[in-house]
């Protein structure tokens, strides 16, 4: 079967993508082909490859109060997403060969674009015993995580390299000394001062990444960190890099975007973990993804229900959503700011994440690539809305902020999955 996407602009010239059998046969001058089973009429909108996020969470099974596979999946779509990587800890955790095999059978089932499933590092993320990484990565595993947690046992996290170096997979390491954090609920510094509330100092992340860099020098483990959010941190990858270890990085548009200095009021959906750094921070996130040291971007969309993120920081829960305006913030600030071109910022969303997990499935918009694109208005301002979210949460801190930059069609395997309804 054939499709026509007509009337679109691919790397700013006017061009029409032919699709064959769910690949791109052809990226074509405009009305080049003449005959095709089906047409769907780009509108001038801009060809993106789909948009691909290493780190969500979609809260199935156990917590789909929060979030379901189908409204995550949809959220993504709506976003521009057309791959995701989910994060293992649902409940119960999939921490075994065969809950991770049950959970991929539910994430194409109930999929609205394509999800690739992490397994948990430890059992019960409680990181005290690896899990049969071996065999999670032969059920199906792209990488694996402590998401939610860091580990705090060297042992563990030294076998678990071993294992997953033997495997040729991937750690995607969220790291965190809890005492270090010490029950801090945001930055510490002056923001966290004035607010009377309790901070965690930045250390708590760099002290147990540099901890894992020396085992990542012994094992040749591949090692990405996720989240990264100091500038001692990114000095860590920075180095690592320099020294040609196996070693990659992500960064959220939250880190990029906000910082603590931007909390003036306790706010509950201004908490997340790792917390909004200090402005110092934040710029050394802008200059490692400029320069490199930051490969990529991902949301960390961690969607909660509306209860869990009202009243205060102290007790509310930690994370914000991330899937449905990453597209316009990175577009706003980066891409209409004139700081870097598009090209550069698809690196980010679409390039480095396929290459980096070796995702298989996912299309980068080239000649026999799974037809995984995306068609947006870049002009369209904006202002962010949560009421128009597929997901079912609500929890940005973006909520009025105006952006440029809306998805109008998402299309997976050339099929359409999200399609803006017009006004
Ligand atoms: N980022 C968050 O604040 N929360 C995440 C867990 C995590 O990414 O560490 C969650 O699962 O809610
Ligand atoms: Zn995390
Ligand atoms: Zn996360």
């Amino acid at each position: 079967m054939k499709t026509l996407i007509k009337n679109i602009v691919w790397q700013g010239q006017p061009k029409e993508i032919l699709i064959e059998d769910g690949r791109i046969q052809a990226i074509e001058a405009a009305g080049t082909t003449t005959e095709a089973v089906q047409v769907i009429d780009g509108q001038g909108h801009t060809a993106i490859p789909g948009l691909v996020d290493v780190h969500a969470h979609f809260r199935e099974p156990g917590l789909t109060y929060k979030e379901t596979i189908s409204t995550g999946s949809e959220a993504a779509a709506q976003g521009g997403f057309t791959t995701v990587l989910t994060m293992p800890n649902v409940k119960p955790v999939i921490d075994n060969p065969a809950a991770l095999k049950a959970q991929i059978e539910l994430n194409q089932k109930e999929g609205h674009v394509k999800i690739d499933q992490i397994g948990a590092l430890s059992l019960n993320l409680t990181d005290t015993q690896t899990t049969d990484i071996a065999e999670m990565v032969k059920a199906g595993a792209v990488a694996f995580s402590n998401d939610g947690h860091g580990v705090q046992n060297a042992r563990t996290m030294l076998q678990a390299m071993k294992a997953v170096a033997k495997a040729k997979s991937t750690i995607t390491a969220h790291i965190e000394d809890d005492d270090l954090v010490n029950h801090g609920v945001m930055n510490a510094g002056p923001s966290a001062e004035a607010l009377g509330l309790p901070g965690m100092t930045g250390l708590s992340e760099s002290t147990q990444l540099a901890r894992d860099l020396v085992m990542v020098k012994a094992t040749g483990c591949h090692y990405h960190v996720a989240h990264v959010s100091t500038k001692e941190s990114v000095e860590l990858v920075r180095l690592a890099k320099s020294q040609g270890l196996p070693v990659t990085a992500e960064v959220t548009p939250h880190h990029l975007f906000l910082d603590d200095s931007m909390i003036i009021t306790d706010n509950p959906m201004m908490k997340m973990n790792p917390p909004l750094r200090s402005r110092e921070d934040r710029l050394a996130l802008i200059a490692g993804l400029l320069d490199g040291t930051i490969d990529m971007i991902a949301t960390d969309h961690a969607p909660h229900a509306a209860e869990e993120k009202e009243g205060s920081m102290l007790d509310c829960a930690f994370g914000i959503v991330g899937l449905e305006t990453a597209f316009a913030l990175v577009y706003t600030h980066f891409v209409a700011s004139g700081l870097v071109d598009l090209d550069t910022m698809l690196n980010w969303m679409n390039r480095e994440p396929i290459e980096e997990f070796a995702l298989q499935g996912a299309g980068q918009m080239r000649v026999g690539d799974p037809a995984d694109i995306a068609l947006v208005d870049l002009d369209h301002a904006y202002n962010i809305d949560p009421a128009t979210f597929a997901s079912k949460g609500k929890n940005t801190p973006f909520a009025g902020q105006k952006v440029y930059g809306q998805v109008m069609t998402t299309l997976v395997d050339g099929k359409v999955v999200y399609q803006k309804e017009e006004k």
